[in-house]
């Protein structure tokens, strides 16, 4: 657990860069730092690593005052990512991933596999480890960051803005491959950005900073969303928080409709109520989308319109159905199971009657662990932090 305890930074011509900060980024989970351009992100990012001494209050780590440690050592033990990586243009690949353990005299065939070990696990193929940064596309780049931070497998890792700097694809991509490393290595981790859709995807907490460097919020994602402190959260969430707070929906609570689903031995009578009807094979898998009334033999027989995208049941959310809905010819979500096979079907009104709170689903790459809340009941204040 990394504690703020009323940190405060003021330089000495007068700016505050951080006001008054007291949080909580618990141990395991990823705490997202996110507000205004200069509103003390960074800066609370540095002193948990003693970058930046505050100016007053304190930071622990498990309970210790980062200022009982020497920076270097206490440095070893937090891995540290920044925009565009960083790296050193003059070394490999393989020995930017193995910086620290060559710092910490691991003998250089130990700290090479766990290089090649790393570029695996965060997508990288081994023929780039000899290759050095120049040769890489920044997404790659980025990889090798991550890779690096986490070659001494420190517990905490402080990530400031390190998807920013690549396209919007290839920053999903990076966020997907984040999240399920995390699920595998449960770090505590705190993640700088500017935007929220990126909090949201990441975050299991959101710290939301003001100009000033005031902490405004903290809050899991779909609290956030759901409950903005005030009307800057608000605006800083964005118009369309409904829509985005049914990513936290459970499509395991949709009532989804079986009678519109048919295999393709139905015939027109069997379809001929149905203003729509989804064709399935003999293992359910669906086929297509055809208009009742209009089926003359069979199924069988008929051109299918496509099915779109299908979402499955349980595992995403209910914005993921909704997505399916409007890109399906019918203007109905297909649910799915595990295996592909239709569960049933669902549209409209019924999509948006799911609760937003209390689903077990928070996003891809998900084991299952509790919602950050759970872990921390503590109401908000009445200034709406948490802390
Ligand atoms: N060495 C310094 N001397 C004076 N002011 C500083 C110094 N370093 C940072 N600041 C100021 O402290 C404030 C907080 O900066 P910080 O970089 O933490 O913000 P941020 O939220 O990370 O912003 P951004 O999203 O733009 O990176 C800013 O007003 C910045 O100009």
């Amino acid at each position: 657990m990394i504690t703020f305890e009323g940190v405060t930074k003021r330089y000495p011509d007068g700016t505050v860069a951080l006001d008054d900060v007291s949080l909580e980024c618990p141990t395991g989970q990823i705490t997202v730092f996110v507000g205004t351009s200069g509103g003390g992100k960074t800066t609370a990012l540095r002193t948990i690593n003693r970058m930046v001494e505050p100016t007053g209050g304190r930071v622990l780590i498990d309970g210790q005052d980062v200022r009982e440690r020497k920076p270097a050592e206490l440095r070893r033990g937090i891995g540290y990512v920044i925009q565009h990586a960083g790296l050193f243009p003059h070394r490999t690949i393989e020995d930017n991933i193995a910086t620290v353990p060559y710092l910490l005299r691991w003998n250089k065939k130990k700290a090479r596999d766990t290089a090649r070990e790393l570029m695996e696990r965060v997508g990288l193929e081994p023929v780039m480890a000899k290759r050095y940064p120049f040769q890489l596309s920044g997404g790659q780049q980025q990889r090798v960051g991550v890779a690096r931070a986490l070659a001494a497998d420190p517990p905490i890792m402080l990530m400031d803005e390190p998807f920013s700097a690549v396209d919007p694809v290839v920053r999903a991509e990076l966020q997907d491959e984040f999240l399920r490393l995390q699920d595998e290595l449960h770090k505590t981790i705190v993640f700088v950005t500017h935007d929220i859709d990126e909090a949201i995807k990441l975050g299991d907490r959101i710290a939301v900073f003001r100009t000033g460097g005031q902490l405004v919020q903290v809050a899991s994602p779909e609290d956030l969303l759901a409950h903005p402190a005030d009307d800057f959260v608000a605006g800083f969430v964005g118009q369309n928080r409904g829509i985005r707070s049914l990513s936290f929906a459970d499509t395991a609570e949709l009532s989804l409709r079986d009678d519109l689903v048919l295999p393709v031995t139905a015939t027109g009578a069997d379809a001929a109520n149905l203003e729509w009807v989804l064709v399935v094979d003999e293992a359910r898998r669906p086929l297509g989308w055809t208009r009742g009334p209009e089926v003359a033999g069979t199924l069988a027989e008929e051109a299918l319109a496509p099915v779109g995208a299908t979402f499955e049941v349980g595992a995403d959310s209910v914005r993921g159905a909704l997505d399916a809905a409007v890109l399906s010819p019918a203007g109905l979500a297909v649910g799915v199971d595990g295996g592909g096979a239709v569960v049933g079907v669902t549209g409209g009104a019924e999509l948006l009657a799911v609760p937003t709170h209390g689903a077990g689903h928070r996003r891809p790459g998900d084991s299952g662990k509790p919602p950050a809340d759970q872990d921390d009941p503590a109401p908000a204040s009445k200034d709406g932090v948490s802390d």
